[in-house]
């Protein structure tokens, strides 16, 4: 009988994960290893894995083990490393509390982009601390077809550009990843968000996603839109002195983004975990050969 891996498959507000526990980081998850687990035909599907290591055991790790017990190793769905994830830092706080590794209430978790903060409610959503967004110098473009738009250049610790459109669906298909100029911009690649407002501080966005394509939802995106939208409505808290909340509606659901004066960004949303079950490590192994 061959050897079984465990998983769990989640999502928030419809970004999915396959959730691969791994305390002592002894699996090689390599890139095409990730890309055959997110195959939504082949695969299990998703939009990336979360594969869940202590700390202690991951080289990229090690130095926050201090802070944090758990290190959110995000892959994107086609095996590409990316700094940071949202959502999937929600799903991945709801894993531990699933799995009985954390308890309600506040929960350090390592990630690329550092220690972040989650808060685990009694019930329902789970709101984490994105930390302070950057927003670098110099114009960018984002271009569908014929139509193209200034946007704004936004990183959460991973990078985006946010472009407010008059209709979500000028963004087209989304099969293939908007042109954004100047390159040079994001040596790194980029995640795309296309913004429409919906009333006073509440807008939606439709993403294309460095690395998994259009997605259902992105939370580093929604925070990215929500810093964006701040500075054009006026209303950037470091000058007004009062925190900016924005509702962002996505495709798969709704996320609530505050920014304080201070620059510290924080994000509530759902997280759910759907199904648990075991992969076929031989299986696995075929997929890389
Ligand atoms: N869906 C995520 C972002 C995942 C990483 C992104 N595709 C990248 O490459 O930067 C989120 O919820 O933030």
């Amino acid at each position: 009988m061959s050897t079984r891996i465990a998983f769990l498959k989640g999502h928030g507000t419809e970004n999915d994960f396959v959730i691969v526990p791994d305390p002592e980081n002894a699996l090689d998850l390599s890139p095409a290893a990730v890309a055959a687990l997110c195959d939504r035909r082949a695969g299990i599907g998703g939009d990336g894995v979360l594969h869940v290591v202590r700390s202690a055991a991951h080289p990229e790790a090690r130095a926050m083990a201090g802070e944090a017990e758990w290190f959110m190793d995000y892959r994107n769905g086609d095996g590409s490393i990316a700094e940071m994830c949202g959502n999937g830092s929600r799903v991945f706080a709801r894993y531990l509390q699933h799995a009985g590794l954390v308890s309600e209430g506040d929960v350090a978790i390592a990630t690329r982009a550092g220690v972040k903060t989650v808060h685990i409610a009694k019930n329902g959503d789970i709101t984490i601390g994105m930390g302070r967004a950057r927003l670098p110098e110099g114009d960018v473009t984002v271009a569908v077809g014929e139509r193209s738009w200034p946007a704004r250049n936004v990183n959460m610790g991973n990078p985006h550009a946010v472009a407010f459109v008059a209709d979500l669906a000028h963004a087209g298909d989304l099969r293939t990843a908007p042109p954004v100029s100047p390159a040079s911009a994001y040596p790194d690649g980029v995640n795309v968000e296309f913004v429409v407002d919906r009333g006073p501080r509440h807008v939606a966005m439709r993403v294309h996603e460095r690395g998994s394509g259009e997605t259902r939802s992105c939370g580093t995106g929604a925070c990215a839109v929500a810093v964006a939208a701040a500075r054009r409505d006026g209303a950037d808290p470091a000058v007004t002195g009062t925190p900016a909340t924005y509702t962002v509606d996505v495709p798969g659901g709704r996320l609530v983004i505050t920014e304080r004066p201070d620059g510290e960004i924080e994000m509530t949303g759902p997280a759910v975990i759907v199904a648990e079950g075991e992969i076929d490590a031989d299986w696995l192994a075929q997929t890389l050969d």
